[in-house]
């Protein structure tokens, strides 16, 4: 409906709008994306535009901003970045053809998970967006990997793609593993069912920490029947059972259907690059879940942000190619726990090591090799530019150098399989760069784009326009010498074409034959009959090469286009291949070695470093330490005073784990690693805060899933548990924690703790081990030494810690003094013997139990303000504490 006094323009933008009420639309005006309205006054807040105002015929002013289009990148690059979807208007009819206003339509929508252009892609990592949806077990009958369903059971399906890649994944899979899933996906935006009455909590849940945008649509579309068609017409086959789809993929399935509903709506001319999907089925990859990921700074540091300075994949990360980096961020996420599939990674990295020559000259090679696989999708979607089909043909042809390279190590194994079938798209290169000019402009039209010697009207047209051009110049020296005008040019503009421009000064040696066509303030411009004739014959000729060279482009691109599923497989290779070659570059530099891997329930490792921590500090100056838990010594208590080292090498045995299940080397002197089938960390405290959590209460939620989830092929790494509440209460839920982990579960545990009462423990359980990190005293300073001894530390040196902080001189002096009274009152040692005499009198059969409660006489103590006290009040208190400590009164039940 057109609002009273409207202009056209602005009704047809209002029309177009309302399709698109979700997203900033950008609409095309000349050379100008104006945002009206709401949008304009988003892009003020969120660009900081300036906002101005449009005449709107009768109606009222409308608010406007805009921006040149030479700029929109940047701008939708800001947009994107924060989360909004910008809906690209264009203009789609040319405006001299025009009649009346100019036609318009939404050609694209750019958002978070749906984007193409390198200025919104990170290139080292996958850009995913997903869709995901819940099902009940009963729904669709889904038990994923065969297990059994149980009848209250939620699967969640996950469809992935990455639009930039073509990449497309389905995964059905538990609730429980679902995070761990997305964790490793790490999508930018998420298509979920809008107001899934049952499930929008569980929803939620999963969605909170992916800090995704989230994008909500019809619950039907996620319909898995719905979902079959769409697919099965998307990629031409009859059915799905040749992608390996099976009935228990229903949940995937449906999401997956919703996935290709909305890429075909933000990209209405279709996504034709879409691989066909890969179903990823639980099992053979260990589920790392967000704390774990997080804790252990594998792709992200714990500050955060997209730097990945500080990380694994950092310290890692030599790959050569931009898909090589994408491939080791997804492989470091995602460790196997198959025997023989790591293996077979360490052979092929093994045989690339052991070469360093070989090694030098594949990575060599894999240098020059652009982003084939973005750029094959990009040819795909008929969006790459002149200077990108050309990067693609020159990556191509760099590859039989490296599969020479790759022929020259020992490939056996894994590197013998991807040198079988090697297909390097041979003719395709040969074609891109026969027909391209060797560096074709940036973007079409900016230059000559097709090589001379492909197109005969094309060279034709081009001696015509080189020939018209020198002619034009010819002319001008002949003018010159005729007219006696040195000053005489021959120049161009688009309204005049060519013409001579003569100054005011020579105006009366114009021949009589000018024809005046302009007059500017210093001088005349002119035509003749002779330079007219040249130049119909250097425009003409200009414009028929423009449309040529667009036509061959074109007809080229289509040509890789329609390889794209070559080339993609192509980019898989590669990819793996430089995974390869770096993580055997690595090992070389930093002295890894390969790790013996196998089924068996022991880990042992003997000269173990942090591989960050280590690289942080001065080549040699990182202590390494030997680590080893089996069944019969499955717990380790770790003690020892701050800043000594526990955190270090807890971490240090995860990432050593997760490395050697990735299938790479690890930073120790030797290593024996029994699979594990999870790594589970708590280390200190998260940022939750955000979410609304209280630490303790974070802490206490992270520790419960790790206690679901372990089974005894787990390794659980735990860094101060029970610290943010009150001492016995924290103490106690460590203890029983321990117990839970040693008796029940049965996994190999490290627990680095400030609670020395814990390594009683040791005297309960066979099984259990202490050790502690060593420090030296020199006075009443200590000296850091980072080594790991058997038995546990005796004493915190918090004080000390609190010194070299910067605590000041008279609170640490009073923090000595407070310390030598309490240890002189021996009320440490009391603690623990508490604890001893509240075991001896826990019920029998109950041998687990060690804590009864807190110990009232202790918690009175605790409560005393000794500073407060008169010395009458002390002796008083003194009498009643003894009193009830020979059991001659009741105890006291707190501060009266
Ligand atoms: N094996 C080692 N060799 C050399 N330096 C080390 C080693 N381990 C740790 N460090 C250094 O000591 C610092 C403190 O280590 P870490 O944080 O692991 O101590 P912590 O015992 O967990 O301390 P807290 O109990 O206070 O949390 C590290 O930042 C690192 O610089």
């Amino acid at each position: 409906m057109k609002a009273s006094g409207e202009t056209p323009l602005m009704a047809q933008y209002r029309e177009i709008k309302a399709r698109h009420p979700d997203a900033i639309l950008f609409f095309r005006m000349g050379d100008f994306y104006e945002m009206f309205y709401d949008d304009a006054e988003v892009a003020a807040r969120v660009l900081g535009l300036t906002l101005t105002s449009r005449n709107n015929g009768g109606a009222a002013e409308v608010p406007l901003a805009g921006i040149p289009v030479k700029a929109a990148n940047e701008y939708l690059r800001r947009f994107v970045a924060q989360g909004f979807r910008v809906a690209i208007c264009e203009q789609v009819e040319d405006p001299k053809l025009a009649k009346g206003i100019v036609k318009r339509e939404v050609i694209e929508t750019i958002t978070p998970g749906a984007a193409f252009s390198d200025d919104l892609l990170d290139s080292g990592r996958n850009n995913f967006l997903c869709a995901l949806v819940l099902r009940a077990a009963s729904a669709g009958g889904a038990a994923p990997g065969g297990r059994g369903a149980r009848a209250d059971a939620v699967y969640v399906g996950i469809a992935a793609a990455d639009l930039s890649t073509g990449e497309f994944r389905l995964v059905t899979t538990t609730r429980a593993d679902a995070d761990a899933v997305l964790a490793r996906l790490a999508p930018r935006e998420v298509v979920v069912p809008s107001a899934e009455a049952q499930g929008a909590a569980e929803l939620d849940a999963l969605l909170a920490p992916l800090g995704a945008l989230v994008t909500a649509r019809q619950p039907w579309e996620f319909d898995h029947e719905r979902a079959a068609d769409a697919l099965t017409q998307q990629f031409a086959v009859a059915s799905l059972e040749g992608f390996g789809v099976q009935p228990d993929d229903a949940p995937a399935l449906g999401a997956a259907g919703a996935l290709l509903r909305y890429l075909r709506e933000v990209q209405p001319s279709g996504v034709p690059h879409l691989a066909r999907p890969v179903v990823e089925r639980p099992g053979g990859v260990m589920p790392l879940d967000e704390m774990t990921r997080r804790n252990l700074e594998l792709v992200e540091s714990l500050r955060g942000g997209e730097d990945t300075a500080g990380t694994l994949l950092s310290v890692l990360d030599r790959t050569q190619t931009p898909m090589g980096a994408r491939l080791l961020r997804q492989w470091i996420l995602a460790p196997l726990t198959d025997v023989a599939a790591i293996a077979a990674r360490l052979d092929a990295v093994d045989s690339l090591h052991a070469d360093g020559p070989a090694r030098a000259a594949l990575r060599e090679t894999l240098d020059g090799v652009r982003d084939v696989e973005r750029l094959a999708g990009k040819a795909a979607a008929q969006r790459a530019t002149p200077r990108e089909l050309r990067a693609l043909g020159d990556s191509l042809a760099r590859l039989p150098g490296v599969l020479a390279a790759l022929r020259r190590t020992r490939c056996g194994g894994v590197l013998a399989t991807l040198v079988d079938g090697w297909d390097d798209a041979a003719p395709l290169a040969a074609r891109i760069r026969d027909t391209l000019m060797e560096r074709p402009p940036l973007s079409f039209g900016e230059g000559e784009t097709i090589a001379a010697g492909q197109d005969a009207e094309l060279d034709d047209l081009r001696a015509v326009a080189t020939g018209g051009k020198d002619a034009i110049a010819a002319l001008q020296a002949q003018e010159r010498e005729r007219t006696g005008i040195t000053s005489l040019k021959v120049g161009y503009n688009r309204v005049f074409g060519y013409y001579i421009e003569i100054t005011n000064a020579h105006r009366d040696s114009v021949p009589a034959e000018y024809q005046r066509r302009q007059t500017l303030t210093g001088a005349e411009r002119y035509v003749t009959p002779a330079l007219k004739d040249f130049e119909e014959k250097v425009l003409g000729a200009t414009e028929r090469i423009e449309a040529i060279e667009r036509r061959v482009f074109e007809a080229l691109r289509r040509e890789v286009g329609q390889a794209i599923a070559g080339l993609q497989a192509i980019a898989v290779r590669v990819a793996t291949l430089d995974v390869f070659a770096a993580l055997a570059e690595v090992a070389a530099r930093e002295g890894y070695v390969r790790p013996a891997v196998d089924d068996e329930a022991v880990l042992e490792i003997v000269g173990g470093r942090h591989p960050v921590v280590e690289r942080m500090m001065p080549r040699d100056q990182f202590i390494p330490n030997d680590v080893a838990l089996a069944p019969d010594a499955r717990m380790i208590i770790l003690t020892g005073p701050n800043m000594a080292g526990k955190s270090t090498i807890l971490r240090q045995v995860g990432l050593l784990v997760l490395m050697a299940q990735m299938g790479g080397f690890v930073a120790a002197a030797s290593a024996r690693v029994g699979v594990c089938d999870r790594v589970f960390t708590r280390v200190g405290a998260s940022d939750n805060l955000v979410r609304g959590q209280s630490t303790f209460m974070v802490e206490m939620a992270e520790t419960s899933a790790i206690l679901h989830s372990a089974t005894a092929r787990s390794l659980v790494l735990l860094d101060e548990i029970g610290r943010g509440t009150a001492t016995w209460d924290g103490l106690s839920i460590a203890w029983a924690v321990s117990e839970h982990l040693h008796e029940r579960v049965r996994c190999k545990t490290i627990f680095a703790t400030h609670y020395h009462e814990l390594t009683q423990l040791a005297d309960e359980f066979v099984s259990v081990r202490n050790y502690n990190v060593a420090v030296e005293e020199a006075g009443e300073r200590i000296l850091f030494l980072h080594r790991l001894r058997p038995g546990g530390a005796d004493r915190s040196y918090g004080i000390e810690v609190g010194r070299l902080a910067g605590l000041p001189a008279p609170v640490i002096a009073r923090a000595r003094a407070l310390l030598k009274v309490l240890e002189g009152e021996q009320l440490v040692p009391a603690l623990a013997g508490g604890a001893r005499r509240a075991a001896a009198a826990a019920p029998a059969g109950d041998q687990l139990a060690l804590f009864s409660g807190p110990d009232p006489l202790v918690e009175r103590l605790r409560e005393v303000d000794a500073n407060g006290l008169t010395p009458l009040q002390a002796l008083a208190l003194l009498a009643e504490l003894s009193a009830a400590a020979r059991g001659e009164v009741p105890p006291p039940s707190g501060r009266a």
